[in-house]
């Protein structure tokens, strides 16, 4: 057994304790005992998960708990008080990380409250018409922090470069002022940490922790919408550091005004900064960006191959791919010439060899209500035929809601089609089932288990 392996024994006994007294024992055998304590470095402990289901249910709801057991163990073990971070991979990027895991990312400031990854700097960013705009106003803020555009808003699709961008002001001010207090976190670690000051009573310390930032960065901002009291503090914390002309950065999927069930005097502060977006980049900026991740990349598996550039052409050309795809799969070619001991430079042989699945559009599993029935009566042990049954009892109504509320929340049927899947006529039934069991979802710990599970064995 490794260090790791022994402290994580530790950690789960004290999870385990805990998810007992909160009556989430079945949360905590279903996910927390899944995770595969894989390795630690520079303070980041990685585990792997079977799979993006488990890895999105993991970080939803049990990693800020998992984090603060571990940091806590640390301490216990070792006396010192240091940060930590906890990823959690799937089996495929956990091959990827280990890969790369020889060097990167270390926390460039003492005063910075995440770590800033030092290779997203304006230098490593590439420009292009699809982000010019949001670098320009980046770059602007970086030179005069609070002054030029407070808050900026940067708004575009997954992958594209919006974290990139606010690591980069993060790293660019840092470089001017190293004592600056920049704080970068993501809306669900903001939420969590906001959660947990609540059960620890320690309000105080969360404020004064987010209230006296120089700069604060918050990524992902469109997830704090489901989180009223949350919103409420960031609220709050807007003013405090808006008022003393300190810098406020935010990262969302969307603009405000189409983020669902954003309060409205959010919104407006939102919107009383500059927004700006970034899209997916054309041909031209997707090689150079690849041409520019190249060396890095090649650095860090310590590679030293040439790559022929027909390779970066053949990777840019798919054309509604992220960056991230595309430099994952960059990475994925260089790591397949790397494994494979290949002599020659990295070529188009090895490229199609390693991107074969790349190129191919994933096949998107189609929900169905026979699919969601079955399901959830397998789930409760019960037939089909009861789901359209007239039966009111409690055994066979509540699993009939559920499978209601399914259909709503994984499929874009009308209230009107979801009743007619389970024999119903009024609509207003399925608007009425929908709502009971997202209202219980979030106060009865057993019926959130229930339903998360039979959406995995839905995805399946
Ligand atoms: N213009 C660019 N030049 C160089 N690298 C880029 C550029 N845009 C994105 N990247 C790279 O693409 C990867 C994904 O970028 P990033 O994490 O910033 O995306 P994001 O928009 O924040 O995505 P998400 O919404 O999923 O958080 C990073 O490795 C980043 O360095």
């Amino acid at each position: 057994m490794n260090s790791f392996t022994i402290l994580w024994e530790s950690v789960l006994k004290k999870l385990e304790a805990f998810y007992s007294q909160n009556n989430n024992s079945f949360g905590f055998t279903t996910y927390v005992r899944v995770l595969s304590p894989e390795y630690e470095e520079n303070g980041i402990f990685f585990f792997k998960v079977p799979n993006e289901y488990y890895k999105e249910q993991i970080q939803e709801r049990f990693l800020w708990k998992i984090a603060e057991t571990l940091k806590e163990s640390v301490f216990a073990e070792t006396g010192k008080n240091r940060p930590i971070d906890v990823r959690v991979l799937t089996p495929k990027e956990l091959d990827e990380q280990l890969m790369l895991s020889k060097s990167t990312y270390t926390p460039l400031g003492s005063n910075t409250m995440i770590s800033l990854n030092p290779n997203y700097t304006f230098d490593t960013f590439v420009v292009g018409s699809s982000n010019n705009l949001a670098h320009a106003a980046s770059l602007a803020v970086a030179n005069a922090p609070g002054f030029a555009y407070n808050p900026l808003f940067i708004y575009g699709g997954v992958g594209l470069g919006k974290t990139h961008l606010m690591h980069a002001i993060g790293n660019r001010i840092l470089e001017g002022n190293p004592g600056a207090k920049i704080i970068y976190i993501t809306s669900e670690s903001f939420t969590n940490e906001f959660i947990e000051s609540i059960q620890r009573n320690s309000q105080e310390a969360f404020r004064a922790k987010f209230r006296t930032a120089d700069v604060l960065m918050i990524d992902d901002i469109q997830f704090i919408a489901k989180a009223q009291r949350t919103q409420e503090e960031l609220f709050h914390t807007f003013n405090t550091l808006y008022e003393s002309d300190k810098q406020i950065i935010f990262s969302s999927d969307k603009p405000p005004s189409e983020i669902p069930k954003l309060e409205e005097r959010l919104l407006s502060r939102f919107n009383s900064g500059l927004l700006t977006d970034i899209r997916l980049p054309d041909y031209e900026t997707r090689v150079a960006i690849l041409k520019n991740k190249v060396p890095m990349i090649k650095e860090k598996i310590r590679c030293s191959l040439d790559i022929e550039e027909e390779v970066l052409h053949y990777i840019a050309s798919k054309e509604d791919s992220n960056i991230r795809d595309l430099e994952g799969a960059l990475k994925k070619v260089i790591a397949s010439a790397q494994l494979e001991n290949s002599l020659s430079s990295i070529n188009m042989e090895i490229a199609r060899r390693a991107l074969k699945d790349f190129f191919v559009e994933p096949v998107v599993k189609t929900i169905t209500p026979k699919l969601v029935i079955r399901c959830v009566c397998e789930y409760y042990d019960i037939s089909e035929d009861d789901i359209y049954s007239k039966k009111k009892n409690r055994e066979i109504a509540f699993p009939r809601q559920v499978v209601m509320y399914l259909l709503k929340h994984l499929t874009d049927f009308t209230n009107k089609k979801i009743c007619e899947c389970v024999g119903l006529k009024d609509h207003s039934t399925a608007i009425y089932a929908y709502d009971k069991v997202a209202s219980l979802i979030k106060t009865d710990a057993e019926v959130q288990s229930a339903v998360n599970d039979i959406i995995s064995k839905i995805k399946e």
